[in-house]
């Protein structure tokens, strides 16, 4: 029943692009974030029109020059038909027609009739931008799938585009299972804090869900009827829906009597990974006819990190239109034993360029100091060991730029 890792990471890849939404176009301002559902393209030559970098003036024929206007930024030059005229020029003016340099205003001179000096720059960027130079019309600059940052809506506008047409952002909830657990106040007398609740929401947006307090509900009363109620309630809400805890098969574990009471399909039920080995992935068809997804990640708090970036983490980049997540290598400081049969997935902390990895303490799968402190999992596969030295695949958590530095 249990998967390999790396096969249960492409089974919830390909479970999310066969379910990724249709293409919708929102506003540029309102696209960081999402995903190119069609390629960017240039829509004229990038620059359109041959645009001066400097302030100074467009010369045509022998100096000196006699001044014949003045061409502004915004504004269609008329041609310079005559040697020895210019026309004074603003930093972003279209070039006249006719110009055969630029003179920067501070390499120039005027003498008592105003006519103007001065020597062209012959340096290694040149003084004017050519249409076509960035991009051609029609030139594809970025393909579907790109996810979208700042930069990509800078140029998209550079373009001309008033909006893009993009993926759907996925919706997310998240249901968490466990009467013990207390949403307020310190541990003990047999009780501890629910760390799942207040977590996995934030690592969900980063991996490019949506989801809001009201999509988060929790400790679920462990009885079946409780489970079927809200699993029901959270996917009629939600494409996907994370529950946390009951993975197993012990008195109060309802999750898979609950997935047998709604017909769900599993794609993944087991994977041979340490920590996280119960972690699921389930289908069951939505009421508009799109599949809606369930992953259960297993109660301790690290491995339900673990299987957020085993199955969500892909299934998230599926469903947004993106390539499956990629594993980095890095060189292993210190030893990481295999786990015979299974993944070994161990917490490392990365140095600052980013090149090795060094394993790190407290790193049990019912704790979270560990995690608190590591950059992601150097990932050792089936029988195997790592010792320091080897180049070993790195899954990292999806850490935005600062966090961790
Ligand atoms: N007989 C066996 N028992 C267990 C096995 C096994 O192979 N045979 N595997 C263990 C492993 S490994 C895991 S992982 C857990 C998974 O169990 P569940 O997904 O059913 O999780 P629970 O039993 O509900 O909880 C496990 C553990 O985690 C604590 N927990 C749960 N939710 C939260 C939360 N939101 N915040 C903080 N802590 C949470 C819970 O109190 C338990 O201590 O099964 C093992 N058992
Ligand atoms: O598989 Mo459990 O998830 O090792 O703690």
């Amino acid at each position: 029943m249990s998967v390999d890792w790396e096969e249960a990471r492409e089974l919830a890849y390909a479970a999310g692009r066969a379910a990724a939404g249709a293409a919708e176009p929102v506003a540029l301002p309102d696209a960081d974030g999402r995903t190119l559902a069609e390629p960017l393209r240039a829509l004229t030559d990038l620059p359109a029109f041959p645009t001066s970098s400097i302030d100074g003036w467009a010369v045509r024929g022998p100096k000196p020059w006699r001044p014949v206007g003045r061409v502004l930024a915004g504004h269609v030059a008329p041609p310079l038909t005559d040697d020895g005229t210019c026309v004074e020029i603003a930093t972003g003016a279209m070039v006249p027609v006719g110009a055969e340099a630029l003179v920067r205003v501070e390499a120039s001179t005027r003498d008592g009739d105003g006519l103007v000096s001065g020597e062209p720059r012959n340096g290694y960027v040149p003084e004017w931008r050519q249409p076509g130079e960035e991009a051609h019309k029609d030139e594809e600059l970025l393909p579907v799938g790109t996810a979208i940052d700042p930069a990509v809506i800078g140029v998209a506008a550079t373009c001309g585009y008033e909006s893009l047409n993009v993926y759907p952002r996925p919706r997310a909830g998240l249901l968490v299972f466990g009467d013990e657990l207390l949403t307020g106040g310190t541990p003990g007398a047999g009780r501890v804090r629910d760390s799942l609740g207040p977590q996995v929401p934030g690592w969900l947006r980063r991996l490019g869900a949506s989801i809001d307090a009201s999509a988060v509900a929790g400790p679920v009363q462990d009885t079946l009827d409780a489970h079927l109620t809200a699993l029901r309630e959270a996917l009629s809400k939600s494409e996907l829906v994370c529950t946390t805890g009951g993975t197993m098969h012990g008195p109060v574990d309802h999750l898979h009597p609950t997935l047998t009471e709604l017909g769900a399909e599993y794609l993944v039920n087991t994977v041979a990974v340490r920590p996280g080995f119960p972690m699921l992935l389930a289908r069951v068809p939505g009421p508009d006819g799109r599949p809606r997804f369930l992953a259960g990640l297993p109660g301790n708090p690290q491995s339900a990190v673990i299987a957020l970036i085993t199955l969500v983490s892909p299934l998230l980049a599926g469903l947004q239109g993106r390539p499956a997540p990629r594993l980095a290598t890095v060189e292993l400081t210190g030893e990481v034993r295999g786990r015979g049969g299974d993944t070994h997935l161990a917490l490392a902390r990365l140095d600052h360029d980013g090149r090795s990895a060094t394993p790190v303490g407290h790193v049990g799968s019912a704790m979270l100091r560990g995690l608190s402190n590591a950059h992601g999992f150097v990932v050792v596969r089936p029988g195997t060991e790592a010792a320091a030295g080897d180049l070993v695949p790195f899954l990292p958590l999806p850490l935005v730029t600062g966090e961790r530095p």
